[in-house]
């Protein structure tokens, strides 16, 4: 069973066919002395119905790059669009309802609620916003997540795998804009995270769904149709269609501190 019957595309406003857009975009924490730039004037447009990766050294800003993109936080400064929302412009009610309901998450550690069984982990973002869940469009996301026979099960009944398949079910079941990912395999064995990137990747050709990973594994984001790269808080390079070995190649670059060459 796959997600591919479905014939509903998802994105943000896509007569542009970019699903979020980023301009200037800077964070710094902290004043005086123990100032930190974790972003320095990034530019970015994401493109609607692709899957990018962000890249980068340990403290180039990645993180800080997802959740501002995301509204999880605030920049210091420059604008964040995603479909037609300038997320400067809401108010933390607004922010929260775009949050709840336009935006999916997949974090490293699950993020599952412990007492709810699966299937109520699944359908509780439309629970929050008060929605039903649709039947059928439930019945395809946790038959293509492999979970059909698990629904009953509480997340400690589930292995890490199991769970992170019920977190992407979770992201799903909303019909998002954008599916943001923090490094959804970094708890999860190779097999386990295979199978997640498969399911973020099926989502993106079968449903249209645009997905914003961020990830130190140069195999997970050989799965994207674009990685960038970050260092310093500031974009220094990109890949289209990369394989796990030219992903390796940039970041061993830049954690050597050397420019991008030969492409
Ligand atoms: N809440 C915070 N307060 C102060 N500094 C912070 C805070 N969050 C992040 N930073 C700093 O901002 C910079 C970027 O951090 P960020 O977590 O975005 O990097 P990252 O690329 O995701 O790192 P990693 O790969 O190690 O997870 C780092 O120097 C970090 O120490």
């Amino acid at each position: 069973m796959t997600l591919s019957d479905r014939s509903t595309t998802l994105s943000a406003t896509t007569t542009t066919g970019v699903a979020v857009t980023a301009r200037e975009l800077r964070r710094e924490y902290g004043a005086g002395l123990s100032r930190v730039v974790a972003l320095d004037g990034v530019d970015l447009d994401l493109a609607a119905a692709r899957f990018t990766a962000v890249m980068g050294p340990s403290g180039s800003g990645k993180s800080t790059l997802l959740h501002c993109l995301a509204g999880l936080d605030r920049p210091s400064a420059g604008t964040v669009r995603i479909g037609d929302a300038d997320l400067a412009r809401l108010d933390d009610r607004r922010l929260t309802r775009l949050r709840r309901d336009r935006i999916g998450f997949v974090f490293q550690k699950f993020n599952l609620l412990p007492t709810l069984t699966a299937e109520e982990n699944i359908v509780l973002p439309l629970a929050i916003a008060g929605r039903r869940p649709d039947p059928e469009w439930l019945r395809q996301v946790v038959a293509a997540v492999g979970l059909t026979d698990r629904l009953g099960h509480r997340p400690a009944e589930l292995s890490g795998g199991q769970q992170q398949r019920v977190a992407v079910a979770r992201a799903l079941v909303t019909r998002p804009w954008v599916i943001f990912a923090d490094e959804p395999t970094g708890n999860l064995d190779s097999r386990s995270g295979a199978e997640v990137l498969r399911l973020l990747r099926e989502a993106v050709d079968t449903l249209g769904q645009t997905v914003v990973m961020v990830t130190h594994d140069p195999k997970a984001a050989a799965h994207a149709d674009r990685v960038v790269f970050l260092a310093d808080g500031r974009l220094v390079d990109e890949l289209h269609a990369p394989t796990a070995g030219q992903v390796l190649d940039a970041l061993t670059r830049l954690e050597a501190g050397a420019s991008p060459v030969g492409r």
